[in-house]
């Protein structure tokens, strides 16, 4: 007997006008996996997601959720969603949202246990309006969860939130995946994808370039990371990019062992010698043909060094 997979994608396109989005994709999500979905701006995830949850149709292909349409209610029921921008009722106490939304299905969660859960319990009580960004995004990361669904699709749950309360999400997240419970998740912070998901799908000017293990996407770039700790990094030939990370400086190369013989050679001091594979990072550029510039946020300077660089 084979077993149905909770979603499937079947040669999907979505076209606005006579933009394709989304371009001939073929997916199966099957039970219990935690999906990370990456690709630059404007790849179509968010399109997917959308097609997945029933939000958008497709123009040409087939989707199935719990092998049905995805606007059937029955369906539907058994999904949670977390969409990049959500509107909640400012006048209602974050735990009346929680309710109101419970109150749709027939076998909730256990409300006071999420709020724990995604760290709601603090502000449980006070009205939406009053809720910073990073509360309200919490709640709205929550929600998706209320129904006690099956599948979830949190389309860039973490943006705009600070490292404590991205890691409160990740419990989260890593909770309902331990459970059983089966996530596709986006992100432009390719640490994040790395740190939750186990299989990774990485599209590109909507279609599907990539898909496999975190580990196997790593060996993709044929790229190794050199990481010590120094002070001044000496000008080495051969390497495709360093990157420093407070006083440990990852060497990105392709002959780690060329990097460490001429970095012995060099004479700088240095301790705490590393050698990794390529992070995920440098298999996204590898697979999209991209400089490092080019990479999302992960990549980038945070705002404060951005700044800094731009005075
Ligand atoms: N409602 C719409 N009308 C017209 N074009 C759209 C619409 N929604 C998305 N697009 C276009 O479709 C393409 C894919 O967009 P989508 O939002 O799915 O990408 P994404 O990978 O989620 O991007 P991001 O990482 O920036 O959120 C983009 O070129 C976008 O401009």
């Amino acid at each position: 007997m084979t077993i149905q997979p909770l979603a499937r994608a079947t040669g999907v396109s979505r076209r606005y006008g006579d933009k394709t989005a989304v371009d001939g994709i073929s997916l199966d999500i099957p039970a219990g996996q935690l999906i990370g979905l990456l690709g630059p701006n404007g790849a179509g995830k968010s399109t997917l997601i959308n097609l997945f949850t029933g939000l958008r149709r497709p123009t040409a292909g087939r989707i199935e959720l719990f092998g049905r349409d995805p606007r059937d209610v029955e369906a539907r029921r058994r999904m949670g969603m977390t969409p990049q921008e959500t509107g909640l009722p400012e006048t209602l106490k974050a735990t009346e949202v929680m309710a109101f939304v419970a109150a749709h299905f027939a076998r909730p969660a256990d409300v006071g246990e999420l709020q724990e859960r995604f760290g709601i319990t603090e502000f449980a009580h006070r009205q939406v309006g009053g809720l910073s960004g990073g509360q309200k995004r919490r709640l709205a990361i929550a929600l998706a969860f209320v129904g006690d669904p099956d599948l979830v699709f949190l389309d860039e749950p973490t943006t705009g939130l600070d490292v404590e309360a991205r890691r409160t999400l990740w419990d989260g997240v890593r909770d309902f995946h331990a459970r059983g419970g089966t996530v596709v998740l986006t992100s432009h912070y390719l640490d994040e994808i790395e740190e939750l998901a186990e299989r990774v799908v990485i599209i590109d000017g909507g279609r599907c370039v990539a898909d496999d293990s975190v580990a196997a996407l790593r060996r993709v770039s044929g790229l190794r990371r050199v990481t010590v700790r120094m002070a001044e990094v000496p000008d080495l030939p051969g390497l495709v990019a360093v990157e420093r990370e407070g006083e440990r400086v990852h060497l990105i190369s392709q002959d780690s062992d060329r990097t460490v013989r001429e970095l012995v050679a060099s004479g700088a001091p240095f301790d705490e010698l590393d050698v990794s594979a390529g992070s995920l990072e440098d298999a996204f550029l590898a697979l999209l043909g991209r400089d490092r510039h080019e990479a999302p946020n992960a990549a980038r300077p945070t705002p404060a060094v951005a700044e800094a660089i731009a005075r």
